[in-house]
């Protein structure tokens, strides 16, 4: 049985993760983590009598916890998956927003502790497909912009899974995109920069989460798209990663490096 805690249960896909959780015979909720839950009785956010609601890390012993969920804030992401390498708890990080420098550190810090983890910017399969593919794409073709389109609720932009498309685009390309040369007229209307590769981040009602990748060559384009029309799509990824993550050596970018 591995006995997973549930960081930001309160949110859209904690309650979800839960839910999942619940669902399936190898996993054990045994707790959930939220700074600003003021009731730390169970009952009071419908869980079962044996989860432990947490409010602060000193309540928490890493030795009843297998594997560290989270689904939070993007500044809490770092100090959330620091605590878990440090007490021993397998992070399986969906929040997005870690920095490089945050990333890396946490990196040592999972080698020093001989603790693994996963770091997924996107559970979907839709979602981890069109990343691989961007990268293989972004050989022939060397521009490409984003456009990333998310509900209206999303704390972040760009999302954490535009970030990782355009940073596997610049690993892929065998060259550098010349400047685009035209003149903003309206600040902002290019987008962001994410090395040579502009990301647009719409939000909207309806939309849950989407991706297109658009690659121009000579006389030609290539679009790449997926759609998360529910959030169900993150399920089947979050139940793998708590699987796996066990196997999985030091702390790993990307639900591909267990699929
Ligand atoms: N990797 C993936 O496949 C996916 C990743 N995500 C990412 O997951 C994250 C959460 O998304 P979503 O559930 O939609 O967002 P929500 O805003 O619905 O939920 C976030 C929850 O985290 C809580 N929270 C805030 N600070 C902390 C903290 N320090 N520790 C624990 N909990 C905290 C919030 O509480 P309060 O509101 O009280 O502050 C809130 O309940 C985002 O970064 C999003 O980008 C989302 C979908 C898929
Ligand atoms: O906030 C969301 O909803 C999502 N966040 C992740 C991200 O920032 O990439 C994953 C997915 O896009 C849904």
């Amino acid at each position: 049985m591995i006995k997973v805690l549930v960081a930001g249960f309160r949110g859209s896909m904690g309650q979800k993760a839960i839910k999942m959780i619940e669902k399936n015979d190898e996993f054990q909720l045994v707790g959930v983590y939220d700074p600003k839950a003021e009731d730390l009785s169970p009952k009071s956010h419908n869980l079962p009598d044996d989860v432990h609601v947490y409010n602060n890390f000193d309540q928490i012993n890493g030795k009843d916890i297998d594997v560290w969920v989270d689904f939070t804030v993007p500044k809490a992401a770092y100090p959330n998956t620091k605590f878990a390498l440090e007490n021993g708890i397998h992070p399986v990080i969906g929040t997005s927003g870690l920095s490089d420098d945050q990333l890396s550190e946490l990196q040592k810090i999972a080698e020093d502790q001989d603790v693994s983890g996963i770091i997924a910017p996107n559970f979907g399969i839709s979602a981890v497909l069109l990343m691989k593919f961007a990268k293989e794409a972004a050989q022939y073709f060397t521009d490409a912009e984003i456009i990333e389109m998310h509900h209206q609720d999303k704390k972040d932009a760009p999302s954490g899974t535009a970030i990782n498309t355009a940073k596997l685009i610049s690993a892929g390309r065998k060259e550098q995109p010349k400047p685009v040369k035209t003149e903003e007229t309206l600040k902002g209307a290019r987008g962001a920069e994410y090395d040579g590769v502009p990301i647009h981040a719409v939000r909207l009602p309806g939309y849950v989460a989407h991706e297109q990748v658009l690659f121009g060559g000579d006389g030609e384009a290539l679009t790449i798209r997926q759609d998360s029309f529910d959030r169900d799509s993150f399920m089947n990824g979050l139940k793998v990663a708590i699987q796996k993550v066990d196997d999985v050596n030091g702390l790993v970018v990307g639900l591909e490096n267990i699929l």
